[in-house]
């Protein structure tokens, strides 16, 4: 096994926790299992050898034929019950600790892929991480669930039967481990085959996933276009890809299974030819090459199961391997530790709110290497000021509120919150103190009164009360069950102002120092806006604001206006100021007012 899978498998050790003690127990079960596997073939052998009058072990020596036959019967049932009973408990317990393991396992990948930056959510579908989070991680269970302690005690049952082997007649016993051999040597050559066709059927699986997650996800957009043929041509590839890779790995699942069937066949013809020599010319009884004929199937069970495992832990160390990946990536966005942060830093985290001044010093940053999207950006916003962010599309407004928010990071300069860094600020506080409505409102699915909460502790009468301020009872009353009303996924049954409403309330109620916020463009009746207005209004009230403004009431409102051009601050000044100067602001405010454009 590479140095890598048992880094890795050694890595998810941790994740036993509290159940090592009863992983113990069950491989401790291993060797009763095993011996009362082994013992079967020897106690039938006994009966034959007794019946012919042939030598038998000591303790059966001497007992009437009846007798003995009896005793022999009743160790066989013993066994037989023995075996099922303990084994029953072994699989139980084993299947118990393997789903507990791998719902911890989930929760931290689930956890991990929340923490990593968009940087990383930028590049990976979210089809591929789904697969991640749910087969990879069932493939893994399927592991702990039965394939590795099955291989332990197929091991163990393989080493049990062979020590009994030699001990009763090490000249057949040997000819039988002998054959073992081949088939050891192929299910190692075939293991590393194995594995890469498996890693590709897991590729494509997760290409499976992402196709059709973006389909659903884009169900009205395909509709609409009515791009259904299309997108299940496309989907038909996929799936044939698919289903290509997973031909790749039967081929190999087959070819293991059929080899160890010839091997086993031949191993029979090879001890009935020797043993069938060695009774005849009187050195051995039938009762002991009966025991051996046994064995040989027997020996060959664990091996056929072996292979039948192969094929399981194969897709485990996949999955152990692509779950590693995942776990590897490291959290980029993280808080500073403890010890590198300031006094001012600690103190301010300490505070629940701020005075809100917020300052870009030389901010250069881009999501990709080669395409830098802001370029040494710099202003000061003042406490209470409020600024609209204006610009041609793709100027880089929207990367400012990411960079503020620290769902990036800038590649130099800083954003400071109050003075402080922001990346020595906790991100909770930081996060906290901005409230940020973004055009593209989401909600989850739950109800509206969880939606509103979020993280904040609000009882159920304080949120009435919020609600009832911010001017919400109308469309409250609207909805079914009021606060109550239960929201599909994406709040997929409100219509979009009044997502945008609630998207303005849940942020007001958590009454942040600056407020950050995307203006709406869509199309809202002229109540709702008013309501939409009035809250906002009420948000923006001693408060420092950052709104990328399309709209030339709210760019006129505001104190300052900053402009954008290709991520670089071109101009800022008010209104007035900037009509004046004739520059990108003019131009853009003039098409608007003939209504030609959105800021
Ligand atoms: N996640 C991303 N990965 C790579 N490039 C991105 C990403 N997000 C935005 N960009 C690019 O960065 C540039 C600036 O995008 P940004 O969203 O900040 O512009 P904007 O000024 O807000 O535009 P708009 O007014 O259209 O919303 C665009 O050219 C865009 O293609």
């Amino acid at each position: 096994m590479a140095r890598l899978d048992r880094q890795r498998l050694a890595r998810l050790l941790p994740y036993l926790g509290r159940d090592r003690k009863r992983l113990l127990f069950t491989l401790l079960l291993l060797i009763p299992v095993a011996t009362a596997a082994a013992i079967q073939p020897l106690l039938v052998g006994q009966a034959i050898a007794v019946l012919r009058g042939e030598p038998t072990m000591a303790w059966l020596t001497g007992m009437p034929v009846a007798q003995a036959l009896r005793l022999l019967v009743l160790l066989l049932l013993g066994a037989v019950l023995l075996r099922l009973g303990l084994q029953g408990l072994q699989t139980y317990s084993v299947q118990a600790v393997g789903q507990r393991l791998t719902a911890r396992i989930r929760d931290d990948l689930f956890a991990h892929a929340m923490a990593l930056s968009l940087r990383f959510h930028d590049r990976t579908p979210v089809g591929k991480l789904l697969t991640r989070l749910t087969s990879d991680v069932d493939a893994l269970a399927e592991v702990f669930g039965s394939g590795a302690v099955g291989v332990l005690a197929d091991l163990v049952t393989l080493l049990v039967i062979a020590v009994t082997m030699l001990s009763i007649e090490w000249r057949l016993g040997l000819l039988l481990l002998a054959s073992q051999v081949p088939v050891v040597l192929g299910m190692l050559w075939l293991q590393r085959r194995y594995r890469r066709a498996n890693y590709r059927v897991r590729e494509e699986l997760s290409q499976l996933n992402a196709d059709l997650q973006e389909n659903l996800q884009g169900l009205e957009v395909v509709q609409m276009f009515r791009r259904e043929a299309v997108n299940s041509a496309r989907f038909g590839r996929t799936t044939d890809a698919y289903r290509k890779a997973v031909t790749g790995t039967i081929l190999f699942d087959s070819a293991i299974s059929a080899f160890i069937e010839w091997v086993a066949l031949v191993a029979v013809a090879l001890v009935l030819a020797l043993g069938g020599a060695m009774v005849s010319g009187g050195l051995m009884g039938l009762g002991t090459l009966t025991t051996f004929i046994l064995y040989s199937q027997r020996l060959f069970d664990p091996l056929r199961q072996l292979a039948e495992r192969f094929t399981q832990i194969q897709g485990g160390l996949t999955a152990v391997e692509r779950i590693g990946e995942l776990l590897e990536q490291p959290i980029e966005i993280q808080d500073l530790p403890a010890a590198e942060r300031s006094a001012a830093a600690v103190r301010s985290s300490r505070q629940r709110s701020s005075a809100g001044e917020v300052v870009f010093e030389n901010v250069s940053f881009a999501y990709r290497e080669d395409d830098p999207i802001l370029t040494d950006l710099s202003f000061r916003i003042t406490p209470g000021e409020h600024v609209a962010l204006v610009g041609p599309t793709g100027s880089g407004k929207t990367t400012v509120i990411r960079l503020l928010c620290r769902l990036y990071e800038p590649q130099r300069g800083r954003i400071l919150l109050d003075g402080i860094d922001i990346r020595e600020l906790a991100i909770p506080t930081l996060r906290q103190r901005l409230g940020v409505v973004l055009q593209d409102t989401f909600l989850f699915s739950g109800n509206v009164a969880d939606n509103l909460r979020l993280d904040a502790p609000i009882t159920t009468e304080d949120l009435e009360r919020l609600c009832a301020e911010l001017g919400l009872v109308e469309l409250l009353r609207r909805l079914p069950d009021g606060l109550a009303t239960e929201l599909r996924e994406r709040g997929g049954n409100l219509s979009s102002g009044e997502r945008q409403l609630l998207s303005v309330a849940r942020v007001a109620i958590r009454d942040p120092s600056v407020l950050v916020m995307d203006e709406a463009t869509a199309f809202m009746d002229p109540a709702t806006e008013a309501t939409l207005q009035r809250d906002l209004d009420r948000l923006l009230q001693q408060r420092t604001a950052i709104v990328i403004a399309h709209r030339l009431a709210t760019v006129e409102a505001a104190d300052r206006i900053l402009v954008l051009k290709r991520g670089r601050l071109i101009e800022q000044g008010s209104h007035g100021e900037l009509r004046q100067a004739g520059g990108l602001y003019a131009q853009l405010a003039d098409l608007q007012e003939r209504g030609l454009a959105a800021l």
